[in-house]
């Protein structure tokens, strides 16, 4: 297979990390092999069960080309993030005698790639793996970056690594077989780096919000390659979030909260647009945020379909919740919020009531 048209962007490379690329375009999977590498002799494709025919694909594939390759099914979403499911992984590379000079390779969307990178991060630890993300939110996000992890009982992705891929492939075709939740789920996070970073994201989704909530919409692969330019711009200058790439947790305190609250069984995209519509809130009661800039955040969630709200009762679960989220110091709340357009900032231990306030525009 040949790839067509294919944009590529280049993350990393300074503190002592290896660079790699994410490629964004068309039957991009003719890369994979080269991405391997012709000294490797297995490959293990971890892969959901709703992509079971393209993960045995892939292994065919891969199989053809020489390698040994094995295909590990990992359940849907986020029951695949759990410690019991990445020690089924390792038992699977124990058994096929993975090395060292072996690669992981994570096919499906966050959640699968998020399993993955760290099943590859702990082997051993630390094998190479290349991340073939299948979903709009995992293209834009979540394979990009080495952020590796799984979910515990006690909070969302307490357990993890940095461990960047070596390669990204993201095939737009995949995204034609996305159910149409999935795919809006996503669109929380292309519209985080519009309001963190690139402001022309919000402009072209404004612009025919309905036609944004389908990868046949006229700017996907402009929306995809925005946001991942957002993203490989922060993490290449700041891979283990020691500062600068706390922006990227916009939305996220809530939304961790939430999903920890609904047991992991609501799309974090969703989660993260009512964390957004949260933080935007934040930021306007706290003398942060002007109003049109706060306002634009619930017009441009509501208009793609993504929620604004969740249940007002849940206040003091939510806040015990999000007293262990990575970017608390000790009992100190910490939150990303706007100067205004494109400008987030840390908002560090905010009054109680102004937190019970903002909560109060977005609990029903
Ligand atoms: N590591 C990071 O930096 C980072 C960034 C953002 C999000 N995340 C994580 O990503 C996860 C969410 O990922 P997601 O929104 O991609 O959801 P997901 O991985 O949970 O996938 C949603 C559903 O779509 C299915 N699916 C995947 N690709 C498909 C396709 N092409 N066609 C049909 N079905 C398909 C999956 O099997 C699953 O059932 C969360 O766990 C979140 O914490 C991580
Ligand atoms: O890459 C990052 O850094 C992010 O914060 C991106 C988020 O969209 C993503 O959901 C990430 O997994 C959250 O990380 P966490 O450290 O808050 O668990
Ligand atoms: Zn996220």
């Amino acid at each position: 297979m040949s790839s067509e048209s294919v944009t590529r962007i280049r993350i990393g490379g300074s503190a002592g990390t290896d660079p790699y690329e994410v490629l964004v375009g068309r039957r991009l999977l003719g890369e994979l092999g080269g991405l391997i590498g012709d000294r490797v002799k297995r490959v293990a494709v971890i892969h959901p069960e709703a992509l079971a025919e393209t993960g045995d694909a892939l292994r065919a594939d891969l199989a053809g080309q020489g390698f040994e390759a094995v295909a590990i099914q990992v359940p849907n979403a986020e029951e695949a993030k759990t410690a019991e499911v990445a020690a089924y992984c390792w038992k699977a590379l124990g058994q096929s005698g993975f090395t060292r000079t072996d690669v992981v390779v994570g096919v499906g969307g966050g959640s699968t790639t998020d399993l993955a990178g760290f099943v590859a991060a702990t082997w051993l630890r630390g094998v190479r793996w290349i991340a073939v993300p299948t979903t709009v939110l995992a293209m834009v996000d979540a394979a990009v970056g080495g952020k590796t992890g799984i979910n515990t009982a006690e909070g969302k992705n307490l357990v993890g690594s940095f461990h960047p891929p070596a390669g990204v492939l993201c095939d737009l075709a995949a995204l034609d077989s996305l159910p149409v939740n999935d795919y809006v789920s996503g669109l929380a996070e292309i519209i985080k780096a519009g309001f963190i970073a690139d402001p022309a994201i919000l402009d072209l989704i404004e612009s025919d919000p309905q036609a944004a909530r389908t990868p046949q919409g006229p700017h996907t692969a402009e929306l995809v390659e925005r946001s991942i330019r957002v993203k490989a711009d922060v993490v290449s200058s700041d891979l283990k979030e020691s500062g600068l790439r706390e922006i990227l947790n916009y939305g996220h305190t809530l939304a961790h909260a939430i999903e920890k609250n609904e047991r992991y069984k609501w799309r974090h995209g969703a989660a993260v647009s009512v964390g957004m519509h949260f933080a935007a809130e934040l930021g306007r009661l706290a003398g942060r945020l002007d109003d049109a800039t706060a306002d634009r955040h619930r017009t441009v969630l509501e208009s793609v379909g993504l929620p604004l709200h969740y249940r007002h009762d849940q206040w003091p679960k939510l806040l015990e919740n999000m007293k262990v989220d990575k970017k608390s110091r000790g009992d100190l709340l910490r939150f990303i919020v706007l100067d205004g357009l494109a400008r987030p900032t840390v908002l560090e231990g905010p009054d109680p009531a102004v937190l019970l306030a903002a909560y109060g525009e977005v609990g029903e």
